[in-house]
């Protein structure tokens, strides 16, 4: 298994619009459109940025899991993704590996990508996600 690129990065915010912005008008980025990812209870924006995405998460619930980083954390980078070739055998590697994974089955992730997280506790303090893309 190796890892091929960083998919995205991926930032909590609180107000979605507001950020957008800061990434238009300061650092000349174009906003993709939005989606909002009922599983993972976020909206979601993508800039693209040379051959990777910030992604800009704003929570669409309070027990979500951006709402929750936000409240322990404030807005702030939240995970990492990796764009791997076959999400499952990544899974399998990472779980042969050591690696706790928070999804043993990958998900859907924005855009149609198949998603899976890792544990920070496996991965020194960093959420990353692993993201295959068709
Ligand atoms: C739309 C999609 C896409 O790209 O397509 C997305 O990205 S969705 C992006 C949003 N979705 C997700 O994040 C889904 C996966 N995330 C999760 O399941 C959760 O957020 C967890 C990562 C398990 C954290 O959950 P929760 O805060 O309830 O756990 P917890 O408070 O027990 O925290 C356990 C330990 O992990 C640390 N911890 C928590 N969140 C962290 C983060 N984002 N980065 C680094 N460390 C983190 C805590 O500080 C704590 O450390 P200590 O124990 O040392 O105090
Ligand atoms: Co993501």
């Amino acid at each position: 298994m190796k890892a091929l690129k960083v998919d995205h990065i991926g930032i909590a915010v609180k107000n979605l619009d507001e950020t957008i912005k800061f990434y238009q008008d300061v650092l000349g980025l174009e906003c993709q459109g939005s989606e909002v990812v009922e599983e993972q209870k976020v909206k979601v924006a993508f800039l693209p940025v040379g051959d990777t995405e910030v992604e800009l998460l704003e929570s669409t619930a309070e027990d979500g899991p951006i709402a929750k980083f936000i409240e322990k954390n404030g807005e702030g980078v939240q995970h990492i993704a990796f764009r791997v070739e076959n999400i499952e055998e990544a899974i399998a590697y990472m779980k042969s590996k050591g690696m706790a994974m928070i999804d043993e089955k990958p998900r859907y992730g924005a855009g149609g990508a198949s998603i899976a997280f890792v544990h920070p506790k496996s991965s020194h303090r960093v959420l990353v996600e692993l993201s295959e893309r068709k």
